[in-house]
């Protein structure tokens, strides 16, 4: 789902990532991790094609879309429907005074989700057309993905205030499962919720990965929550992956200083 060959990303002449090889399979998840500045978001950015300041190198190739070479077109062919971002805060990407439900409703629609081709036969549209399979089927599809992610179906009554941080990201995680996401994106999705809170997220990480065959990249500081998620580790510092492999391997036998750095700085 993820390939990734010799990327590079400069701003301004400056390297601020270098990423030799990145690969994630379908039901797999691939963990980024390093301190601020390491230029984990800058990688997770640029296999969207979403770092237009920067002079970038090398093959990214995402669900089949060669990215850095791809017309526009085909970027926003996967951008938000097979390739969902998660980020730290879902909440304020959420417009405060629509209701979650009816949020979910127009991104789905947007993206064309619950279109179901009409039938040549009923005469009154011409074959090969889609008609909305309405509101009952996105119903449906919206349900069924709040549920997905351990929430209530109630949820989407509520409005963004309403709900946690926690269950706003559950919410995320559901909208990119309702728009039929294969890949997620996440950068740092639990940094910004209590302890408890991160370890419903990441039960929810585990299922979509295992029970949806979902490609998983994530990126985080917290090698807690990479070593419970994550089969593969790229450790990265100053822009260069310093060390990487399977995450239990790194994590319990580092073979780089800094990576021992970064867990001897655990809590
Ligand atoms: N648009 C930009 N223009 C210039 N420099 C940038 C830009 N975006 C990122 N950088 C630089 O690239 C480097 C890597 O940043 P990046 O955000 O990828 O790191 P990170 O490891 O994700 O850190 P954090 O966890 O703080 O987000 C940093 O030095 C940053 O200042």
């Amino acid at each position: 789902m993820i390939e990734v060959r010799g990327l590079q990303v400069r701003y301004g002449g400056r390297l601020v990532a270098d990423v030799p090889e990145l690969d994630v399979g379908r039901g797999e998840c691939v963990a980024i991790v390093g301190e601020s500045g390491s230029g984990k978001s800058t990688t997770l950015m640029s296999l969207l094609g979403l770092t237009p300041d920067a002079e970038i190198s090398g093959h990214v190739r995402v669900c089949g879309v060669d990215v850095l070479t791809a017309p526009p077109r085909r970027l926003r062919e996967i951008r938000g429907a097979r390739v969902a971002l998660v980020m730290q805060t879902p909440q304020a990407a959420l417009s405060p005074a629509t209701r979650l439900g009816v949020l979910m409703r127009r991104a789905l629609k947007l993206h064309g989700v619950g279109k179901v081709p009409s039938s040549p036969t009923d005469g009154t549209s011409p074959q090969g057309a889609v008609t909305h399979g309405g509101k009952g089927r996105l119903d449906e599809i919206m349900g069924e993905a709040v549920e997905a992610v351990m929430l209530d179906r109630e949820i989407l009554r509520r409005y963004p205030h309403e709900i946690s941080g926690g269950q706003a990201q559950r919410f995320a995680l559901a909208l990119a499962i309702a728009l039929g996401a294969e890949v997620i994106l996440a950068d740092e999705p639990t940094s910004a919720l209590d302890v408890t809170v991160q370890a419903e997220v990441v039960g929810v990480l585990r299922r979509l990965r295992a029970e949806r065959g979902l490609a998983l990249l994530l990126v985080s500081h917290d090698l807690a929550l990479v070593s419970t998620v994550a089969d593969r580790v790229l450790v990265m510092k100053d822009g260069v992956v310093v060390e990487s492999g399977p995450a239990a391997k790194v994590l319990a036998e580092p073979s780089h200083p800094y990576t021992r750095e970064l867990l001897e700085a655990l809590p």
